[in-house]
């Protein structure tokens, strides 16, 4: 296990790398840095081959790293014990320390005959034959084996659960349709009675499978979901057998699960090191099963471990998940970087930035470190984004000539699984992404804005007063990533190597990226402020505003 960091801000490397910044940041300009050094893309770029799946290509030159700030920014990472920790995480160490657990997603991928031990015990016997009972489930409901209690073929499959038992599902569900196998599958998440309602207004109690996902199995949301789930089916049925049929837990805890009436041979099991936004690989990946069928999830799987094989044993200035992290931290510790955006140009990876953005701000959003001093220096990022091309024509304006520094990551893929048009709408959105990467980096200066206008006409006053408004500043970073296809393979792959990238920049800031303490507050507020809702009373127990608020809303809805 890594032994105890100094404050990241007292780091040598640190200090080394800010000074750097001081002197020189205004000369990094990339577009320069290609002029300079024809080879600037194949030393900034990687190519990882897969075995099957072709090759994934990281292509970080566009980025405001010089051959200085590089081996600084490796430096660092050395200096923050990133190997030793990256070490501790594979060997089941008890890294989430306010929680006192191992973190063992990667063991969920475990391909390989290797042993992963928690505590002295191998692990993999259980992940083996957690597996094999989802496969067994999972070939039963697509083969109609499973049947409904009336003897009909599940034709839905509803996945009732929150946060990272709800979007890693609905993310990969999504990013794998054109691998469906025919069941139609929906995500019921939101406490709001509107998610559950309209779910319900779709599917038919005969053929729907409830899927309860829920790590703690005590959710509020997910409980109250899943109970409502169980009332409207038994209003139908009348059978109380039914449950049995048509329900399925995902859930670290068996009594919990049994309370709420469902047989615990039912029950799909995982572990208290798998933590909830790292949980797809686990029981919880039940309904990406379903829908995609179990070879493909293995797929999935084997996609993680191939880049959990990479992140283990690629030296750290060739270790794609290291490099993310390193640019990252350059910009947000040293550009002060607030966000960072996610832009797959993908339509089927719609949910992607949506997805990370629990995995990055849930791990990394904390202001303390793992000592429990306030750190004095910026940690997680906001994460967003959007599909392109959508996000375009929406926010891509603030990117390219707003005030503030937007690194950007780029996904996207070489093939479509949707040639419509003899391939025409894929060719042009691979040219919007690369104009897009390119657009940022080179920007347009006056003079060049100035032929243009001339070019179309303007002259005088009119040219001089719009010339400001079409200058793209430029040197705006990007990554790009480019995978083969969106398959099985490389999406597992894509979502390990963010993974992997989270946690090495919680390893630099010396934090602890696999606790969420943060979520708890509103959560025990909510509690307390449910039964004043009610009463008719008014309530005067809280601020003006929480009372004025609760007043209000007291007022009006009925
Ligand atoms: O899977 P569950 O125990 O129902 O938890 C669902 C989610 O809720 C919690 O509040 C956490 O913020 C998430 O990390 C978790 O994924």
């Amino acid at each position: 296990m890594a032994g105890t960091l100094p404050a990241l801000n007292e780091e040598p490397a640190f200090i080394k790398l800010q000074e750097y910044y001081n002197a020189n940041h205004k000369q990094i300009i990339i577009k320069d840095l290609f002029v300079k050094d024809p080879k600037r893309f194949s030393k900034y770029s990687l190519r990882l081959s897969t075995p099957n799946d072709g090759e994934i290509l990281l292509d970080y030159s566009k980025n405001r790293v010089n051959d200085e700030v590089w081996p600084l920014l490796i430096e660092l990472a050395k200096s923050r014990r990133v190997e030793q920790a990256r070490d501790a995480m594979f060997s089941g160490q008890h890294i989430n320390i306010t929680e006192n657990r191992a973190v063992l997603h990667v063991a969920l991928r475990n391909r390989g005959a290797d042993p992963v031990l928690v505590d002295n015990k191998d692990v993999m016997p259980d992940v083996r034959a957690e597996l094999q009972h989802m496969k067994e489930f999972t070939n039963k409901v697509i083969s109609g084996v499973w049947r409904g209690s009336t003897g009909k073929q599940i034709t839905d499959v509803v996945n009732i659960g929150i946060g990272g038992s709800d979007l890693g599902p609905l993310m990969v569900t999504e990013a794998l349709k054109p691998y469906g196998k025919g069941l139609y599958s929906h995500f019921v998440s939101n406490i709001d009675g509107t998610h559950m309602a309209e779910v319900l207004k779709k599917v038919n109690y005969e053929t729907t499978l409830f899927i309860i996902a829920s790590k703690t199995f005590t959710t509020q949301e997910t409980i109250t979901n899943a109970t409502s789930a169980k009332t409207w089916l038994l209003e139908h049925t009348k059978d109380a057998d039914a449950v049995a049929k048509h329900f399925v837990a995902l859930s670290t805890n068996k009594e919990k699960v049994t309370a709420f009436g469902i047989d615990s041979a039912n029950m799909f099991g995982f572990w208290d090191w798998v933590g909830g936004r790292y949980s797809l690989w686990s029981a919880i990946g039940l309904s990406i099963c379903l829908s995609i069928g179990f070879e493909n999830f293995e797929q999935l799987l084997d996609g993680a471990h191939y880049m959990d094989n990479h992140f283990k044993s690629t030296p750290l200035d060739k270790n794609a998940p290291v490099i993310l992290a390193l640019l990252g931290i350059w910009y947000s510790n040293f550009y002060n970087a607030e966000t960072h955006a996610l832009l797959p140009y993908d339509q089927y990876l719609h949910r992607f930035a949506a997805y990370f953005q629990q995995g990055d701000m849930e791990s990394n959003g904390k202001f303390v470190s793992k000592s429990g001093k306030p750190v004095q220096y910026s940690t997680g990022p906001i994460v967003w984004g959007e599909p392109g091309t959508n996000g375009q024509h929406a926010f891509y304006q603030l990117i390219h000539q707003g005030t503030r520094l937007i690194p950007c990551d780029f996904i996207a893929p070489a093939q479509t699984h949707n040639p419509i048009g003899g391939g025409k709408h894929h060719k042009i959105l691979l040219s919007n992404f690369l104009a897009q990467t390119e657009a940022l980096m080179a920007g347009k200066t006056a003079d060049e804005a100035k032929q243009e206008l001339t070019k179309a006409g303007l002259c005088g006053n009119e040219l001089e007063n719009l010339l400001p408004h079409k200058v793209f500043a430029g040197n705006r970073p990007t990554n790009s990533i480019v995978v083969k296809k969106v398959s099985p393979f490389t999406l597992g792959a894509l979502i390990a190597l963010y993974e992997h990238k989270i946690f090495v920049q919680g390893i630099i800031w010396d934090i602890n990226s696999f606790d969420q303490w943060g979520v708890e507050l509103g959560k025990q507020l909510a509690k307390a402020i449910e039964p004043e809702l009610d009463t008719c009373a008014e309530v005067s127990s809280h601020d003006s505003s929480t009372n004025g608020l609760i007043n209000f809303l007291k007022a009006n809805w009925k």
